[in-house]
């Protein structure tokens, strides 16, 4: 195995202190204390040194994990130090520098408007915002052109202004899987139309919904280029939102990645895939409102996964996988939506097509992206819609080189993976080239980052798959070899099952216990494949 250049250099993310226990404590409870802990469920701690080793009985040396506010529930040996100790803090939700902003009016004590001014929609302790001078110009076209990296989106989009249309300027058809260069800053005659098929925006308490016409801008003409896959291309675009929200930049706009497929029915079929485990990580889209006087952070929990998206205070343990204490950062980009060409788009740029190649004027084959061949003769069939479906994520940056990381870093990329399996979804692609890195912390000022405190990010979930799909697709091959249905009542069943030797299993729940033991073997498999990638060990 290549040795990384810091191999030397020692881990800082250690357990190093262990809680002494009584001679006569008896074994640690199972299950444990559930002591304080991040929406994820893991155990969790406000940092490294308040995590300990503990020994599962007294004075017998195997050890487990736990952290100091799971000691002061078992309440062995703890209030004696009780004061020594400083309260344990709870977890909390950490929020990027704030860049999205909605126009406030600050009011004097008689009710009359003092002056009007722009406030994060992270609320009022953030306060107002930092004043960028708007560039006059641009900001009379819709379309956006803050590309800059400085100008990334990095906060959710508050569910009540997600983009219904999103009307896209790509004069160079990167939407078309055309290599679009950088630096043509051109307007397109009519620009293409997509409409959002996913977050699905619920209805607020009061009942108003998304009202499903509140149009966006996203320019592609000049948009750098991010990478390309052998499915699709990523260009950093800009986003301009819609209702009165906006980043705070010259132009109002923000950046952003666009995913792109190329035009083969398997590609798109990959996009479309991917866009579905994002929603499902993003969970629902509720609309919460906001309050127009205070601009108060829209508190929209989202679902089970949304963790998946957010940084939070503190270290995790996610023993047995990893054994030393991890951050709680956000494992995959933000989620800003999977949106399709309109009807009326896809018919347009037909015509165009058509047109282009009648007068001579279009494109030579050589101005299209080469994108690899399926087995499957199907899928390298051409889409039905010429545009491609765009999925609008935030942009992590750069891939990652193992062997110049520090070994906590390389942890740090590990538990992403077992970060999704503990919420039933595998990777399958977990390769250096899909782990972005930028400078942070994402907290501070783009200026102020640095790459002493890096973000890492994965990527890439078109080959993601999920434990209730993985088992939807086991039950259709168990129905077409047996030519019947595997009862509904075996998926209680968890992905960790494994069948024991000494149980007498009916047929149908051995076949449910060998469904969950291919998992979990793909799983071991998986982790021991990403180890071998980030040149780490197998265990630790
Ligand atoms: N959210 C993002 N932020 C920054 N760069 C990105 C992002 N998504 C993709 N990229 C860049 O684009 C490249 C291609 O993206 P991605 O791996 O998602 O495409 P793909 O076609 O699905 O890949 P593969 O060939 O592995 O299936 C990445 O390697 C990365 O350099």
């Amino acid at each position: 195995m290549p040795k990384p250049d810091s191999e030397k250099e020692e881990r800082k993310r250690v357990i190093g202190h262990t809680w002494l226990r009584n001679p006569d404590g008896g074994p640690l409870p199972r299950p444990p204390p559930n002591g304080k802990r991040t929406p994820n469920g893991l155990i969790w701690a406000s940092s490294v040194d308040r995590i300990y080793r503990i020994q599962r009985f007294p004075n017998i040396n195997v050890m487990t994990g736990w952290s100091i506010s799971m000691v002061a529930e078992f309440n062995e040996n703890y209030w004696e130090v009780a004061d020594e100790i400083y309260p344990e803090p709870d977890p909390q939700r950490v929020l990027s520098y704030p860049l999205l902003n909605l126009p406030v009016e600050i009011c004097q004590p008689d009710g009359t408007i003092w002056y009007s001014a722009r406030r994060s929609i992270q609320g009022a302790t953030r306060g107002l915002l930092p004043a960028i001078p708007r560039d006059v110009e641009v900001a009379t076209s819709p379309f956006g052109n803050s590309f800059d990296a400085k100008y990334k989106l990095e906060e959710l989009i508050p569910a009540s202004f997600f983009p219904d249309i999103l009307t896209v300027n790509d004069p160079q058809g990167a939407t078309e899987g055309k290599i679009a260069k950088e630096g043509a800053p051109d307007l397109e005659p009519t620009p293409r139309k997509y409409k959002r098929v996913w977050p699905v925006v619920h209805p607020d308490a009061s009942g108003e919904s998304s009202d499903g016409d509140k149009i966006s801008f996203l320019n592609l003409a000049g948009a750098p280029l991010l990478g390309r896959g052998n499915h699709s291309v990523v260009h950093r675009g800009a986003l301009r939102l819609p209702s009165g929200i906006e980043a705070n930049t010259p132009d109002g706009s923000a950046a952003v990645a666009v995913k792109m497929g190329f035009p083969t029915r398997g590609a798109r079929s990959l996009l479309a895939h991917e866009a579905g485990v994002y929603n499902q990580i993003y969970g629902e889209a509720n609309n919460v409102g906001f309050d127009s006087t205070e601009v108060n952070h829209e508190v929209d929990e989202g679902g089970r996964q949304r963790h998946l998206m957010e940084h939070w205070t503190g270290v995790n343990l996610l023993t047995p996988d990893i054994t030393h204490p991890v951050p709680v950062g956000a494992v995959v980009p933000k989620f800003f939506g999977y949106y399709v060409p309109t009807d009326e788009a896809e018919a347009a740029t037909k015509c165009a097509a058509t047109r282009a190649k009648l007068t001579k004027e279009g494109k030579s084959d050589g101005g299209y992206w080469k994108y690899s061949s399926y087995d499957e003769e199907e899928l390298n069939l051409p889409p039905e819609t010429i545009l491609s479906p765009i999925l609008l994520l935030e942009d992590c940056g750069k891939p990652i080189k193992p062997q110049k990381m520090n070994i906590d870093d390389r942890t740090e990329c590990l538990s992403f993976l077992v970060r999704l399996y503990l919420e039933d979804i595998s990777h399958s692609s977990f390769y250096p080239r899909n782990i972005m890195v930028q400078p942070g912390p994402l907290t501070k000022a783009p200026k102020d980052r640095t790459m002493q405190h890096p973000s890492f990010r994965l990527i890439d979930l078109g080959r993601a798959d999920h434990w209730k799909m993985h088992t939807k697709r086991e039950v259709e091959e168990y129905k077409r070899k047996h030519g019947k249905d595997l009862p509904e009542e075996r998926l209680q069943i968890g992905p960790d099952g494994y069948i024991r030797d000494d149980v007498d299993y009916t047929p149908e729940q051995r076949e449910w216990k060998t469904i969950a033991l291919k998992w979990a073997q793909a799983k071991q498999r998986e982790i021991s494949r990403a180890r071998e990638q980030l040149l780490m060990e197998m265990w630790g």
